[in-house]
């Protein structure tokens, strides 16, 4: 995009809304590509003229100190001072550093803050734990899922968002969004190749509530094995298929539960090496039980989509429970309905328009609350602020968990049960197969194992 200032809008007239140039709405002079972005000096002059031109109170025939000019070349990629940032969005942050370095060397009253308070975030409104902490910095707007469409995101810089928002061209194209932050695991909602051929950095919070998932695997295989008329011969083989955040926690609380555990992640043999992997084969004829941690691919090497259907079922001799907290549709949610074993199923295909066979037959069923922790949603929420904080230069201060996000060691099956009964759960979704959104917003945040 051209250099060239636009007409100023009015809000840069008075000084409480002076924004140095950040004002996205009247001018161009943040868009100048970066390629175009020769050197840190020509930036400064750019925005000091951008600014002028709004009517703002600067002296543009003053310009930017030394030290100022130092800064920002520092914040250029490939700098000997440090190549901090990596992209369009981050030089623009830095003009805004920049910008207000400048401004306090000239005595001027605008703090840091005045440089970016108009930049607008708009945030999904059940992200918990979030309400305050970014109106010093920004204009922020908090909107249900269902009105986060692409007219209330065309002025918007960043979006934080939850699973529920699809984030693809339809909702981006035309827009001004330079960062998507993700309170979740999952990332299969965002087109991470339009994002990235945008130049949209997108963010996730990996990990977060991986100890939530693993303590709802834990209890409901907890419930699956206290309602067994007899109990299980010898030690159970549970099979974890992906062994990432999740998957390594419930792998190695089955190990400390006596479980004979095999784990099949094909992705990390091919980067690590077998030892410790076993194949899907291996899996299929060995476990009494499988769990899914994959996240949902269609494509690749090792797709998951499907992972699980009829074929598979029908040739795991000894296969009694599939579990399925990743994404619905890595099993084939109409073979597992119409399969002779049992269910506990978190995620399901087509949420929130469940299959009500599926529903009806399974032992524990419940609206994709797997990872509803209080403490998955703090770190969850913690971890976008802080990549916000970096992506704008912000400083605001998220609350942090107080459990690992490892997990809790030496579990035992009485501190799980003790901690999370998921048939009340199962007994909810079965009641009101229609309210899976509203159960899961209106969720009650529960402790993790202790
Ligand atoms: N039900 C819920 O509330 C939640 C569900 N999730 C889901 O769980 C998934 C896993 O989460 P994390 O463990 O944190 O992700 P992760 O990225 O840490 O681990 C995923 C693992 O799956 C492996 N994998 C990929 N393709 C595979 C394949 N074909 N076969 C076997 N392994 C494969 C990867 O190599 C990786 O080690 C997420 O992608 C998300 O979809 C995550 C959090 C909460
Ligand atoms: O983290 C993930 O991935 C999940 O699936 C979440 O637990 C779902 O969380 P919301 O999108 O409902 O916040």
């Amino acid at each position: 995009m051209e250099a060239a200032a636009r007409q100023p809008d009015a809000a840069c007239h008075s000084l409480d809304s002076c924004c140095g140039g950040a004002c996205r709405g009247a001018h161009d002079c943040q868009y100048v590509h970066h390629t175009q972005l020769q050197a840190a000096d020509t930036r400064v002059q750019q925005l000091l003229s951008c600014a002028h031109g709004s009517g703002h109170r600067h002296d543009v025939h003053r310009l930017p100190q030394h030290d100022d000019l130092c800064a920002a070349a520092q914040l250029v990629p490939g700098h000997p001072g440090g190549p901090r940032l990596h992209n369009q969005q981050h030089v623009d942050a830095s003009i805004y550093t920049c910008a207000a370095a400048h401004c306090r060397s000239l005595g001027h009253i605008c703090g840091p803050h005045h440089f970016i308070t108009m930049i607008r975030i708009i945030v999904e409104s059940h992200i918990p734990y979030i309400k305050g902490l970014l109106e010093p910095m920004a204009r922020v707007e908090y909107l249900d899922t269902c009105d986060i469409t692409a007219a209330a995101v065309r002025d918007a810089d960043a979006l934080l968002v939850r699973t529920r928002t699809r984030c693809d061209a339809s909702l981006l194209e035309g827009s001004r969004v330079r960062f998507i932050g993700t309170a979740t695991i999952g990332t299969d909602h965002i087109d991470l190749d339009y994002c990235r051929e945008r130049g949209i950095e997108v963010v996730n919070a990996p990990g977060c509530n991986a100890p939530a998932v693993a303590q709802w695997v834990h209890a409901a295989l907890g419930c699956w094995l206290g309602q067994m008329p007899v109990p299980v011969h010898g030690p159970l083989t549970l099979g974890v298929v992906g062994v990432g955040h999740v998957g390594s926690i419930v792998a190695r609380w089955g190990r400390e539960l006596g479980y004979r555990v095999l784990q099949c992640d094909p992705p990390r043999a091919a980067a690590e090496g077998s030892e410790g992997f076993v194949t899907l084969d291996q899996v299929k004829a060995q476990s009494d039980v499988v769990t899914f941690h994959t996240p949902l691919t269609r494509e690749g090497q090792w797709p998951t989509f499907h992972m699980c259907d009829a074929q598979f079922l029908a040739q795991a001799p000894h296969l009694r429970l599939v579990m399925n907290a990743a994404r619905g549709a890595v099993c084939d949610n109409s073979a597992l309905a119409g399969w002779a074993g049992d269910v506990a199923i978190d995620c399901w295909e087509h949420e929130p328009a469940i299959d009500r066979q599926l529903l009806a037959k399974a032992l524990v069923a419940t609206p994709h609350i797997a990872g509803y922790s209080s403490d998955g949603k703090h770190r969850g929420t913690a971890m976008v602020v802080e990549a916000l904080n970096r992506h704008f230069g912000f400083d605001a201060r998220p609350v942090q968990a107080q459990a690992p996000a490892s997990g809790a060691s030496q579990v035992t099956l009485e501190r799980i049960m003790r901690s999370y009964d998921p048939m009340l759960d199962t007994a909810r979704l079965k009641a009101c197969p229609h309210d899976f959104e509203r159960l899961r917003n209106n969720y009650d945040l529960r402790p993790e194992v202790m």
